[in-house]
């Protein structure tokens, strides 16, 4: 019978020894790798360590030196231009500031004398030089252009702590119905995890600004109720683009009823003008003419005309204004509700609807050329067959009043295009 100790330990002649040797090897390598792996854990927390002061030495030194924000001389620049010029005006943060209305609201509060801030992210969706021609043109009025986007909360908090917004035109979107099927993350990214951002910042900040922003006709959808009014349906959108719309109206409620933020969202009709967004028919129709190339008219069922209510610019910076004018105080501080606050939407538009090939024939005598036309039948790709405003809320509570008709906006638009573009009777210069 094997012995304990032979049962413990193995019965091979040394074995025991053997294994003591070898336990004294192990234990020697086990030291030695202890030590190394030591040695190494050394090495990478302090690998570690660098790589991690050197982040926030390219974070900082981005933020305050090569990136668009941050930094004395920028803070400066917001300060200045967020500077009211005018008794009881307002310190508004205009968000799409570059964009179309985002430049013509931007102008008109800083010419009355309110403090303008603008934000945009000069993304590439349609010619970025555009954009960077309608901050020239802010610029030139004294009014400071951030670049970022709405998503960074960072750069959003600084912005108001440098500045006490008294208001937010929230302009900052994915524009564009039917975009949204090549590019769905972006009206995602945009109009709702950015609006969500906004009004985190919104909702942090104190004082709380009065938030003003734009929706859309597109969240009319299939209603065929007309004209539409502010109480229709709008659970039945027609495209992504109109569902994040919808959505957006959902989430300013949430934060409305909980922290008090006051809210006023803009249903706004096809707005064109000089100035204006490239991807819309009217722009792309008229650059297509000019160059002799054939546009793509859509027809609805059984061939009937597409017809929108065209709403000039200038009527909507005057709704926006006459929105910003009226707008209640956000009641919350410290994030928290202190009493109800105001929640309003209402429609912008212009009350009589055109048929795109009205408005096709409108350019053709602007610009004293024929358009060479392609009827194609509406695609199915979020497209509505026509829209049309009942505006009485907003001409009761903003005194909204549009006045400019397609006819007449479009000849200052045509005038503008010829300009900025360098035509000159009808040929490129
Ligand atoms: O009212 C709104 O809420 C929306 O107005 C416009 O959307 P839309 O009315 O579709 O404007 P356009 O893209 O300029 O189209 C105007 C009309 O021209 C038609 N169209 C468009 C493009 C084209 O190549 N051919 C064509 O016949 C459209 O079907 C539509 O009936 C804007 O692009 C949206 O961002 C905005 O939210």
């Amino acid at each position: 019978m094997p012995s304990l100790e032979e049962e413990l330990f193995p019965s091979t002649p040394g074995k025991f020894k053997d294994r003591s040797h070898t336990m004294n090897r192990q234990f020697h390598r086990c030291f030695s790798s202890t030590s190394t792996m030591f040695l190494w854990a050394l090495f990478l927390i302090a690998l570690t360590a660098s790589y991690l002061s050197f982040q926030s030495f390219v974070d900082s030194g981005s933020r305050y030196f090569s990136s668009s924000w941050g930094g004395l001389h920028w803070e400066k620049q917001v300060r200045t231009s967020g500077q009211i010029r005018r008794q009881h005006g307002f310190s508004v943060l205009v968000t799409g500031a570059a964009g179309f209305v985002g430049t013509h609201v931007s102008l008109a509060l800083k010419k009355r004398g309110d403090g303008v801030v603008g934000l945009d992210n000069f993304n590439n969706y349609y010619d970025p030089s555009l954009k960077k021609a309608r901050k020239a043109l802010l610029n030139s009025h004294d009014i400071f252009i951030v670049e970022g986007d709405v998503n960074d909360a960072r750069m959003l908090a600084k912005l108001f702590d440098v500045v006490a917004f008294s208001h937010v035109m929230h302009l900052a979107a994915q524009a564009g119905v039917r975009y949204a099927m090549e590019n769905p993350h972006s009206y995602v990214h945009s109009n709702i995890a950015g609006l969500v951002t906004l009004l985190e910042a919104c909702k942090n900040a104190d004082p709380q600004p009065a938030i003003v922003w734009a929706s859309s006709s597109s969240v009319y959808g299939l209603n065929d109720k007309v004209p539409f009014s502010e109480s229709d349906r709008t659970d039945r959108p027609a495209s992504l683009y109109a569902a994040t719309k919808k959505a957006g109206e959902e989430i300013t409620h949430t934060y409305n009823h909980i922290y008090g933020l006051s809210v006023t969202g803009l249903r706004f009709f096809t707005v064109y003008g000089p100035w204006g967004r490239p991807d819309m028919a009217y722009f792309s129709f008229t650059r297509n003419i000019l160059q002799g190339k054939p546009i793509t008219v859509y027809r609805g069922k059984n061939k009937v005309d597409l017809a929108r209510d065209f709403t000039y610019i200038d009527d909507i910076v005057k709704g926006c204004v006459g929105s910003l004018d009226t707008a209640g105080k956000s009641t919350g501080s410290g994030g928290k509700k202190r009493g109800p606050a105001m929640h309003r939407i209402f429609n912008l538009g212009n009350t009589s609807p055109v048929t795109v090939p009205m408005m096709v024939s409108i350019l053709e005598k602007h610009l004293k050329m024929k358009a060479k036309k392609n009827l194609v039948e509406m695609p199915g790709n979020g497209d509505v067959p026509f829209t049309h405003a009942n505006i009485s809320l907003a001409r009761r509570e903003l005194g909204y009043k549009p006045t400019i008709q397609l006819e007449v906006g479009l000849k200052k638009f045509v005038r503008w295009y010829l300009s900025y573009y360098h035509y000159s009777h009808g040929k490129p210069m």
